[in-house]
C-alpha cells in the first residue's frame, strides 16, 4: 500500500436512531468520503453534526443505516479492523496497571504474552510513558492518561488511527503539548499507522493537524466543504496563511449553506431550528462587545482578545443571530439597529426587547408562548414540552432545548418555570394569558 492508496471508503452512510419516543433521529446524511494513506483528515462540526457517529460508523462500533463503510474495498460487517480509537475521555480501565491497558487490544486479538509486552513496551516508550508501567490511571494526569489512550491505540499498528476529540478533555497547555508530539511522531518513518481521522469542534486545532479537513453541517449531519490546508509542518499558528485558513473554516460554519432553504427563525419550528447552546448573559456580552469594537467584529479576532476558542463562541453568535442582534457574513459580525438598542438601553428596554425578539425569532419559545397563550389558565406542565421536543431531538438535547427557552423565557419575564411542580407559567407582565393575574396560578392543565 502506498501514499494515497484508499484505506476506508464511506459510501452514501445515512444513519437514523430511534429517539426516545421511537421516533426516528435522522443524524447523518448521505455520506461519502475516501479516507487515505500518509493523510490526517479532520471531521470538523458543532457539537450535534453527528462527528462522532461518522467516527463510530468507520470504526465499525455502529452500522449505517442505509449505505456503506469499506475498509480495503471490503465492506465492514462489525468492528473495522484496520483502525483503533482515541477516545475524548480516555476510556481506561482503572484497575489495569498502564502496560496491562495498553495490553488489553493486543489480548483481546490473540497475541502471545511475550509478544503482547514487546510490543506494549515499544509503544509506551514512544509515547512518551516510559517508567510509568505499573502506574495505575488514578496515579496519571490527565495528559499522561491520554498518553495511556494514544499507547493502547498504536500498539495495534492500525492503518488508520481514529480520534475523537482527544485533545478536548486537557488542559490548554497539556493538549498543545501532545499535539506537537503527536505531529512529530506521525513525522517519522516508525510511526505505526498510515492515516489518522480526526473528530474535533474545535477550528485551530483542525487547521494545526489535518491535511484536509471535512466540514460538517447539521439536521442532518452532512459534509458542508472539504478544504485542503497546504501548510507545511509543524505549522505557526501566528502565520497569515493559518489565520486565512481559520477565518475560511469560520465563515464555512456559521455561514448560510448555498441552495439550502433553512426556514427563518419566524417561521421554523423548534425542531428545524433548534436553540443554540447559549445563555442570555453570553450572548448580551458578545453583542456588547461587537458594540464596543464599533458595531462590527472579526470573530476569531473576538476570540483570540478574550482568550476564547472559536468554537466557545458560535453558540452565541447563533443566539445573537436568531433573535437579529448581530448579521454574520463570512466570519464578521455586524451589530444590528435592534441589536444596538438591546444593548444600549436600560436593563428594562433590553429585556422588552429580547422578549419580543425571542418571542417572535427563536422557535421553541414562540412555541410555549402560544401553547401558554392557548393553555385553560396560562401553565403548562414542562413534560408536555419535552415529549414534543423529543420526536425530533435525543431525550438529553430535548432537556438542553428546553432548559435554554426557560432561561430565555424568564429572562425576558415571558414565562417562568417552578421545579416542584413542573409547571411552566406566563409571566403576569407578559400578557401572553388573561388568567395570568399578578398572583399564584393554582390551577394547572393536563393537555396530553
Ligand atoms: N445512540 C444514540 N441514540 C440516539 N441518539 C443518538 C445516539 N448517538 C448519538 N445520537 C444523537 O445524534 C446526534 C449527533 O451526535 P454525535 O455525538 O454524533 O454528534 P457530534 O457532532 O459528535 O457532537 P458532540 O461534539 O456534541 O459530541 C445528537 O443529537 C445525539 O444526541
Amino acid at each position: 500500500m502506498t501514499r494515497g492508496d484508499v484505506l476506508v471508503s464511506v459510501d452514501n452512510l445515512s444513519k437514523s436512531f430511534t429517539g426516545a419516543e421511537g421516533h426516528e433521529l435522522r443524524v447523518l446524511h448521505n455520506i461519502s468520503l475516501d479516507l487515505r494513506a500518509g493523510e490526517i483528515v479532520a471531521l470538523l462540526g458543532r457539537s450535534g453534526s453527528g462527528k462522532s457517529t461518522l467516527l463510530r460508523t468507520i470504526a465499525g462500533l455502529i452500522a449505517p443505516t442505509t449505505g456503506s463503510v469499506r475498509y480495503r474495498g471490503t465492506e465492514l460487517n462489525g468492528a473495522n479492523p484496520g483502525t483503533a480509537m482515541v477516545f475524548q475521555t480516555f476510556a481506561l480501565m482503572p484497575w489495569l496497571t498502564v502496560q496491562d491497558n495498553v495490553e488489553l487490544g493486543l489480548a483481546a486479538r490473540g497475541i502471545p504474552p511475550t509478544q503482547r509486552r514487546e510490543r506494549a513496551l515499544n509503544a509506551i516508550d514512544l509515547i512518551g510513558l516510559d517508567g510509568f508501567e505499573s502506574a495505575y490511571p488514578k496515579e496519571l494526569s490527565g495528559g499522561m492518561r491520554q498518553r495511556v489512550g494514544f499507547a493502547r491505540a498504536l500498539v495495534l499498528e492500525p492503518d488508520l488511527l481514529l480520534m475523537d476529540e482527544p485533545f478536548s478533555a486537557l488542559d490548554v497547555l497539556t493538549a498543545e503539548n501532545l499535539r506537537t508530539e503527536l505531529m512529530a511522531l506521525w513525522q517519522q518513518d516508525n510511526f505505526p499507522t498510515k492515516a489518522i481521522c480526526i473528530v474535533t469542534h474545535n477550528i485551530e486545532e483542525a487547521v494545526l493537524l489535518a491535511d484536509r479537513v471535512l466540514v460538517l453541517g447539521a439536521n442532518p449531519g452532512h459534509i458542508r466543504a472539504e478544504v485542503p490546508i497546504d501548510l507545511a509542518q509543524p505549522r505557526d499558528r501566528k502565520s497569515t496563511a493559518f489565520a486565512t485558513l481559520v477565518d475560511r473554516l469560520y465563515a464555512l460554519l456559521t455561514g448560510r449553506e448555498p441552495g439550502t432553504a433553512e426556514p427563518e427563525p419566524t417561521e421554523a419550528t423548534p425542531t428545524a431550528r433548534p436553540l443554540p447552546a447559549a445563555s442570555v448573559g453570553g450572548l448580551a456580552g458578545l453583542v456588547e462587545i461587537v458594540y464596543a469594537k464599533g458595531g462590527q467584529a472579526d470573530l476569531p479576532e473576538v476570540a483570540a482578545d478574550l482568550n476564547f476558542e472559536i468554537d466557545d463562541l458560535l453558540p452565541l453568535v447563533d443566539a445573537a443571530a436568531m433573535l437579529d442582534f448581530l448579521h454574520v457574513a463570512a466570519g464578521d459580525v455586524t451589530l444590528t439597529p435592534t441589536g444596538k438598542e438591546f444593548t444600549t438601553a436600560d436593563i428594562q428596554r433590553s429585556k422588552q426587547i429580547f422578549a419580543e425578539q425571542a418571542r417572535h425569532r427563536a422557535p421553541l419559545v414562540r412555541t410555549i408562548c402560544t401553547a401558554l397563550a392557548s393553555s385553560a389558565a396560562g401553565n403548562l406542565r414542562a413534560g408536555f414540552f419535552l415529549d414534543l421536543l423529543r420526536r425530533g431531538f435525543s431525550a438529553q438535547d430535548a432537556q438542553h432545548q428546553l432548559d435554554t427557552a426557560i432561561d430565555w423565557g424568564r429572562y425576558a419575564e415571558l414565562f417562568d418555570y417552578d421545579t416542584d411542580t413542573d409547571q411552566i407559567t406566563a409571566d403576569p407582565n407578559a400578557g401572553l394569558h388573561p388568567a395570568v393575574q399578578n398572583e399564584s396560578v393554582t390551577a394547572s392543565l393536563d393537555t396530553e
